[in-house]
């Protein structure tokens, strides 16, 4: 299969990406609907949510596709006439490894650049999530790919390890946890495959005593509820400077309190269910820990049954607020993957920044301030791939997305993620006689 995969890809290549990208992508009204009703069934996310993940993901495959024609090369003058040039060539077979969190945005995530700079894809969903991932292929061949560019595998670790051992795959772009991306790597330089790694974190968000509270409040809330908790990003070690802390705690409780968790097909509903109950009991797991090491559960950290009968089997929860955190409890270094928030005060900056920066993640960080000069000093300072300064949580498709650190390496979106989609070959061209030795 990777040969033809191969074969499709260099046709793709002298044939217009731009072309294949364009033709009608965007899902709209009732099928941009069904796609994220799926995405909800599939998930357990909010339908709220689970549109704005359709919207990212056409929105991802437009920006790729203008990108498409800018790609360009290097003309260099040489000595004597001579010059050289650069052309960005396509790297073969990309393949995606995708976790289950935003199934369908990050299959378009690594779809669009790979086919914008002339590569065929096969991607694996999550197999807890393998069904909106099919549905994004359909809409590309839909939309004139040739048979054979765009693939989905189902399948859970054996069809990835085989993807990574594949002597015809060029590239593995994966998104998962540290462990397994640890092993996808390993199993990729058998044959030196390029490989990007998105991979967790447990991401600082600094709350100076001079923000603007409801932002800062807004921000800490965007930062560690969105999608049940299970984003990669989210700032789950929210730093709070001592003398905001009383005001900040009664707020993001207050809010927390109120959040909605139930139905994640109406619109009114802010939280769904986690994606299983291994992945429920495990965040659980973490708050009971975390009482045990001292933490205390302001609000939530309980499993819910919420009244709907059809919602009885869920993997629901309550959103869970723990104070009188320390930097060496098991909540505030790992990644729990779920809704829970650790707040932690602090008092100086640079004390924050040598705790924030005290972890072997480097996914994401953010700030609230008022002060612009501290705001882009402590941005400067953050080992993290982004930060946020007076914001969180949005990943805008324009904008390179990757970590520092064990959260991995290469970068998503942007024009960035061009350079890991493509290789460069070098062209050296003599005008004259060769100059030789012999
Ligand atoms: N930071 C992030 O974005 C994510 C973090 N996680 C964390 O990881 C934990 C485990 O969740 P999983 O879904 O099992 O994550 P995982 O990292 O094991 O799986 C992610 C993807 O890798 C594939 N995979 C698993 N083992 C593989 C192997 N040996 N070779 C090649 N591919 C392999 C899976 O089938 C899936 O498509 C979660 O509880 C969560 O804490 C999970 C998903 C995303
Ligand atoms: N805001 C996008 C996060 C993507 C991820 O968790 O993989």
């Amino acid at each position: 299969m990777m040969a033809g995969l191969a074969s499709a890809a260099a046709h793709h290549h002298t044939n217009s990406r731009r072309d294949l990208l364009h033709g009608n992508m965007e899902p709209q009204g009732e099928r941009r609907d069904n796609i994220a009703k799926l995405e909800v069934i599939n998930n357990g996310k909010t339908i709220t949510e689970a549109e704005y993940d359709i919207d990212a993901a056409w929105q991802c495959i437009e920006y790729y596709a203008g990108l498409a024609p800018t790609l360009s090369g290097q003309h260099i003058q040489l000595p004597g006439g001579a010059f050289a040039y650069t052309r960005r060539e396509p790297l073969g077979v990309c393949a995606g490894i995708l976790a289950w969190n935003y199934p369908f945005m990050i299959a378009a995530w690594k779809c669009a650049p790979a086919l914008a700079c002339g590569n065929a894809v096969v991607f694996k969903p999550s197999p807890m999530t393998p069904v909106t991932g099919v549905i994004l292929a359909e809409i590309f061949h839909e939309a004139g790919v040739p048979v054979g560019l765009v693939n989905v595998v189902q399948g859970g670790a054996e069809t990835g390890s085989l993807l990574c051992h594949h002597p015809n795959v060029a590239k593995v772009s994966f998104t998962g946890s540290v462990p397994t991306g640890k092993k996808v790597m390993e199993m990729s330089a058998k044959t030196v495959k390029h490989v990007t790694l998105e991979l967790g974190g447990k991401s600082p968000l600094l709350i100076f005593k001079d923000c603007e509270l409801e932002n800062a409040v807004r921000g800490a809330l965007m930062a560690n509820f969105l999608t049940q908790g299970q984003v990669c990003t989210n700032g789950t070690r929210v730093f709070v400077q001592r003398e905001i802390m009383p005001q900040f705690l009664e707020e993001v409780v207050k809010r927390t309190k109120a959040i909605v968790v139930g139905d994640p097909l109406l619109t009114e509903t802010r939280m769904g269910g986690l994606i299983s109950k291994p992945q429920l009991d495990k965040v659980l797991g973490f708050v009971a820990q975390a009482k045990k090491e001292g933490a205390r559960v302001l609000c939530g950290g309980e499993p819910l049954t919420p009244s709907d009968p059809k919602l009885k089997n869920g993997y629901f929860m309550s959103p869970c607020v723990l104070d009188n955190c320390r930097d060496d409890m098991t909540c505030v270094k790992e990644e729990i993957f779920g809704p829970v928030m650790s707040v932690l005060p602090f008092d100086t900056e640079e004390e924050v920044l040598q705790r924030a920066n005290n972890t072997t993640f480097g996914l994401a960080s953010g700030v609230f301030t008022r002060d612009i000069s501290r705001a882009h000093r402590v941005a400067a300072n953050l080992e993290a791939g982004t930060c946020y300064i007076n914001t969180y949580s949005i990943s805008p498709v324009e904008v390179p997305f990757g970590g520092y650190k064990m959260s991995g390496f290469g970068r998503e979106n942007g024009q960035a993620t061009v350079d890991y989609y493509s290789q460069l070959k070098t062209v050296i061209v003599e005008m004259g006689d060769v100059d030789s030795l012999f």
